[in-house]
């Protein structure tokens, strides 16, 4: 294995740092990750292919953050700033949110991979604690709706880290871009639509209708937090059930 193969000669002709730049260009096509101004954190980004396909994809309206432990040369686009740090780190954790600042970020990515011991089972658990790392840190600063893009070995752990991950968002979907080699055991975890709502699906509780949608269904707010309730006008009082969580409204049912 030379690593010369199509996308390590793209990446020459293209002027990417890192033939992994087009697994990014394949996730954001198949997931949609990033829009014109968007907000992107970087985990392991050096040498900066990410980062390249990421500035280019979020534009001069957007910015993107690059974390990694080695140093990252510095690059062409005006949106990409970096940190050296190591994200197992609390005070790296702290700088990031310093740049990223209080509006947060719409998307998070990590393609961190540990140094490698040969040894399959030890470096599928750093594969899957790196990824751990990149979740709390989506849970930190992503604002509602905001995409998740992990790497990680796959292993008996896998299944864990995605049931963690779909806890705070929409869906998880797993990947596997055409431009990971045959060779590697690595996936990537894509987890759409962070979810910040203040009630899960399956709950049951009481709530006051204040408002009615377009379509003729109650609103209730929990926390702020909008609750379409069908079948309810505005100042009944109803006991619900939750069914469905969206980043930033969910639809409960009646009970009574
Ligand atoms: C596969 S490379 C990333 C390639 C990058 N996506 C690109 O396109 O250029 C993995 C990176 O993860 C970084 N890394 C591993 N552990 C880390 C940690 N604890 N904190 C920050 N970066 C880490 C490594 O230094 C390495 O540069």
């Amino acid at each position: 294995m030379t690593g010369r193969d199509e996308y390590y000669n793209r990446s020459k002709q293209e002027g990417y740092r890192a033939r992994s730049a087009y697994k990014l260009k394949q996730l954001d096509e198949a997931a949609g990750l990033f829009a014109p101004g968007d907000v992107v954190v970087d985990l392991g980004a050096a040498p900066g292919g990410w980062l390249q396909v990421a500035a280019e994809a979020v534009g001069d309206a957007g910015s993107v953050v690059g974390v990694d432990l080695q140093r990252i040369r510095s690059l062409d686009h005006d949106n990409v700033e970096t940190i050296r740090g190591d994200m197992t780190e609390d005070g790296t954790a702290d700088r990031l949110r310093d740049v990223v600042g209080a509006a947060g970020a719409d998307a998070v990515v990590s393609d961190m991979a540990p140094n490698m011991t040969g040894e399959y089972s030890v470096d599928h658990a750093r594969s899957i604690h790196l990824a751990r790392q990149a979740l709390g840190v989506a849970r930190d600063l992503l604002s509602p709706g905001g995409d998740l893009v992990v790497k990680a070995f796959d292993g008996p752990d896998l299944a864990d880290l995605r049931a963690d991950m779909e806890e705070s968002f929409e869906y998880v979907r797993s990947i596997r871009p055409d431009a990971s080699r045959d060779s590697s055991s690595e996936v990537y975890l894509v987890a759409k639509g962070y979810l910040t709502a203040p009630v899960a699906a399956g709950d049951e509780l009481t709530v006051e209708v204040v408002d009615q949608g377009n379509e003729g269904d109650g609103i209730a707010r929990v926390e702020g937090f909008t609750v379409f309730v069908p079948g309810a006008e505005v100042g009944d009082r109803v006991d619900v059930r939750i069914d469905d969580v969206k980043p930033r409204f969910a639809f409960a049912e009646r009970r009574d």
